[in-house]
């Protein structure tokens, strides 16, 4: 890693990632000249409507897309450099769409695919020490019983928690998680929150950062937030100063009452009208 210890977790600079758009034979921008500034320790929130450029931020900060202008840093460093210098060794994520080659794994041997290949895996090429931590980070997310479960017959709320020992296996400095909470049920959404918080406080030096649909799915731990509209930034800094019902409201395009109360979020919609057609909510 060539990055210094307190070079920011985060840094992007005019950031622009664009996607070919066979219907309009042409480019189009998936984010426009995006700034954003993550120290070490912080935890973040991403929030914006659907296309809005969520998971395209998580992905160019994973080197999953390459910025057509600007530029990225990773915990001091480019991601995607080749060799022992990728800061991308020192990320942890929790996708969406879980691997697919996940599926047949026992949910021990997903845990272990972090710093092990499956083919090693299967050859029992892993030492007893690793396969010690994984067993243990399962357990501590409640997962013990799940160790010999196959991946593909867990539910939702079990397959989060085995994605996130999974991701802590490789003692990230930075978690990217994308959508974390969408499909658990409610004492699942809650239990999975908590394992956020305490491992906040339990790795001062880990940074977070959240994909959200939802204010109610924002961690009490979360320490700033980036609001997201049509590719481009509405607002990003300390969560209380960016969780407002102005910003909100510029964010979705409909009147936002937001309240936050033991330090989370609760949100409600005012004079919105709901179109059956097309399933959006517009401005009365
Ligand atoms: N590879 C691609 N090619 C073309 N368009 C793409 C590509 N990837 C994403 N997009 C488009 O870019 C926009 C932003 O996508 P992104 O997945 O980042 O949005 P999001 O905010 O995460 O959305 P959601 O909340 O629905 O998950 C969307 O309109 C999406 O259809």
């Amino acid at each position: 890693m060539t990055g210094s210890g307190s070079s920011p977790a985060i840094e992007f600079a005019g950031v622009t990632v664009e996607a070919w758009d066979a219907r309009a034979g042409a480019m189009r921008e998936l984010i426009a000249d995006v700034d954003w500034h993550v120290e070490r320790g912080e935890h973040w929130v991403v929030i914006g409507p659907n296309g809005a450029g969520k998971t395209t931020i998580l992905n160019a900060a994973r080197a999953r897309v390459l910025p057509r202008r600007g530029t990225i840093e990773i915990l001091g460093a480019a991601p995607g450099t080749p060799g022992l210098a990728d800061p991308l060794l020192r990320v942890g994520v929790i996708e969406a769409t879980p691997p697919r080659f996940a599926q047949r794994m026992s949910a021990l041997e997903v845990v272990l695919t972090q710093p092990a290949s499956s083919a090693a895996i299967r050859g029992r090429r892993v030492s007893a020490d690793e396969r010690a931590r994984a067993a243990g980070l399962l357990a501590r997310f409640g997962g013990h019983e799940l160790e010999d479960r196959r991946y593909g017959d867990c539910s939702r709320g079990e397959r989060q928690r085995i994605q996130l020992a999974r991701a802590l296996m490789r003692d990230p400095l930075l978690l990217l998680l994308d959508e974390p909470a969408t499909g658990l049920d409610l004492p699942g959404r809650e239990a999975f929150l908590q394992a956020m918080s305490r491992l906040a406080a339990e790795r001062p030096s880990l940074t977070t950062v959240a994909v959200t649909h939802h204010v109610e799915e924002i961690p009490a731990s979360s320490t700033h937030a980036l609001l997201l509209r049509e590719r481009s930034v509405v607002a990003a800094g300390p969560v209380d100063a960016v969780l407002t019902d102005d910003h909100l409201a510029e964010c979705f395009g409909v009147r936002i009452s937001i309240s936050r109360c033991n330090g989370r979020w609760a949100a409600s919609i005012h004079d919105a009208v709901w179109e059956p057609a097309t399933g959006l909510t517009h401005p009365r």
